[in-house]
């Protein structure tokens, strides 16, 4: 199972690059986690101070006046760390938000052509990694910041009281770096690992719901388990090997621990004996130490939550990362003409080196019917989808009034043209919506368009008529009703192209002829069906029966 390649410093760019959207937000968290780390060490110095003072027997207004204050410190410190909750969660909304109009903007507009390889619905599953971005946000902003300036500042005020403790300092930040030094990569990679099982599961899982009655009608079948059991075991594996990781990590945490406080309070008591220190110091200095050791346990604890963060950030990116489509340049000008087209030895492959066509040459004016024939795989569907602008990888010329379809503007495109093609579906959405697809269009053209392919008689027979919500993929209507929509929001509108594949798949002969009668006259638009019922050859301008991939026979 392929595995993405990960590097930690690539990662974090990555995630840097995020966080410089909300540079403002970032900083205030980072000035707010200085304050309070400075506030923090109030604590140890306050204490010592009051015991010197109670040392030295003497109670005055000054020790409540300390007191006052390092109380008053450890409140502000509270309400710093309030605010810096505040401006964290408005930085996980806007987390949310970012990915969501990210993703909504990106998926139309993904490279189809590139993207061929992957089912999009199982790669949208990413977004959830936004929950897990979230968190690790939480971690790495305000934990993590303020955990490494408690240590700082700690190992600073140490100093002071004694030199020794400028060593102690040295050799904990060293074995703080070296412990994440060895360690990071493996835990990012197999992190990483993990999650590709726990995707791979989940789109196992997603894939057996949506082939659901093939799984209920086979005869008894375990082949979805046996599937299931050894994605699970994979991601069971890169989860142990992951949490190998972090115990390696915790276990050096531990025994960093067990040997600092020995010798701390060792060296501690050694300084106290010898009247290098007051009792007072000695007690402040164990004060910060137990703030820097539960800092730095803060910081090998919360590195979990960081490799999901970054390991996050590289799922979101299969999306957002992904090719988009290119655009050309030149504007298809609106006219109520159809376009003229031709193919100059045009072939092309799919991404998997499946040959679609091969020397195609042909030559349509404006406002022919073309019908596209030909028997299932021989490339009918290929043909009309070099016409729409997203397949560009094609050799020779595709021309659409003279101009090579890529120079085209691809929103002009497609303004200009109605498509249907298979790989279209019905959304979970009203009736309207799916015939509209949010554009404003006068009732009355759909209403027309509806009374002549003869969708109105669905329309009336439900109580909800347009604002009735189809469930996704239409799977509860019928084949004809499907495709009558499908046509619909094909045929609305003023069209210069006009490409359709099997528009007329599902209805009765009838309906057909009245059909092919209604896209004829609808507009001057130059119409390629792509069909492989020989009827309708008969009523085209041109016939181009494809045959592998090449044509057979190009008749006018
Ligand atoms: N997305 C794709 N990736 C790889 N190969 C593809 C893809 N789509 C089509 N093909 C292959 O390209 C060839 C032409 O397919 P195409 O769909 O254009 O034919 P068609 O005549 O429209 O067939 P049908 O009527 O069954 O849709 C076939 O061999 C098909 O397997």
């Amino acid at each position: 199972m392929a595995t993405d390649k990960i590097s930690i410093s690539k990662s974090f760019s990555r995630f840097y690059n995020l966080l410089r959207l909300d540079k403002k937000d970032v900083s205030a968290v980072y000035m707010l986690a200085i304050l309070a780390g400075l506030l923090q060490l109030s604590v140890p110095l306050g204490v010592q101070t009051i015991i010197s003072f109670v040392m030295a027997g003497s109670f005055s207004t000054s020790i409540a006046v300390l007191i006052i204050m390092v109380v008053l410190g450890v409140f502000i410190n509270g309400l710093l760390q309030v605010r810096q909750l505040q401006v964290i969660e408005k930085m996980q909304q806007k987390i949310f938000l970012r990915y969501s109009f990210e993703f909504s903007d990106r998926l139309p507009k993904l490279n189809i052509e590139k993207m061929d390889n992957y089912y999009l619905p199982e790669l949208v599953n990413r977004f959830f990694d936004t929950v897990s971005l979230q968190k690790g946000l939480e971690k790495l902003l305000l934990d993590l910041p303020a955990a490494v300036i408690q240590v700082m500042f700690g190992l600073m005020l140490l100093a002071f009281y004694h030199p020794v403790f400028i060593a102690f300092g040295a050799l904990l930040l060293i074995i703080v770096i070296i412990i994440l030094r060895t360690t990071s990569p493996r835990g990012l990679s197999s992190a990483l690992k993990a999650s590709d099982y726990k995707y791979h599961v989940a789109a196992w899982l997603e894939e057996t719901a949506r082939v659901i009655r093939t799984f209920k009608f086979a005869k008894s079948t375990t082949m979805h388990i046996e599937k299931t059991d050894k994605l699970v075991s994979g991601y069971l594996d890169s989860r142990t090997q992951y949490f190998r990781v972090l115990l390696t990590q915790f276990w050096s945490l531990i025994s960093f621990k067990v040997i600092i406080t020995a010798a701390m309070l060792i060296v501690g008591a050694m300084l106290l004996v010898n009247q290098q220190i007051n009792i007072g110091q000695f007690i402040a200095a164990d004060i910060v130490i137990i703030t820097i050791i539960g800092s730095v346990e803060k910081i090998i604890l919360s590195l979990d939550k960081v490799y999901d963060a970054l390991v996050s950030v590289e799922k979101l990116g299969k999306v957002t990362n992904a090719e988009m489509e290119e655009s050309g340049s030149i504007i298809l000008a609106d006219s109520k003409e159809g376009v003229a087209v031709s193919f100059v030895n045009a072939g092309f492959s799919y991404p998997n080196g499946s040959k679609a066509l091969q020397d195609i040459s042909l030559s349509v004016p404006a406002g022919s019917v073309v019908h596209v024939a030909g028997s299932s795989g021989s490339g009918k569907s290929t043909l009309l989808r070099l016409l729409t602008g997203n397949y560009k990888s094609f050799s020779g010329s595709v021309l659409i009034e003279d101009v090579p379809v890529g120079n085209y503007q691809l929103d002009s495109l497609r303004a200009q043209t109605g498509i249907l093609l298979s790989s279209q579906d019905i959304f979970h959405g009203t009736l309207l919506e799916n015939i509209t697809l949010g554009n404003k269009i006068p009732m009355d053209e759909i209403t027309t368009l509806a009374n002549k392919t003869g969708l109105e008689h669905f329309v009336r027979s439900h109580k909800d008529g347009y604002d009735m919500v189809l469930d996704p993929t239409g799977n509860r209507l019928s084949n004809h009703v499907k495709q009558n929509i499908l046509l619909v929001r094909a045929l609305l509108g003023k069209h210069r192209l006009l490409l359709l594949e099997e528009p007329f798949e599902h209805l009765d002969t009838s309906c057909r002829e009245c059909m092919i009668d209604l896209v004829k006259s609808e507009s001057n638009a130059t119409v390629f069906i792509a069909s492989e019922d020989e009827r309708l050859s008969s009523r085209c301008d041109i016939v181009i029966d494809l045959n592998k991939g090449t044509i057979q026979k190009n008749s006018a």
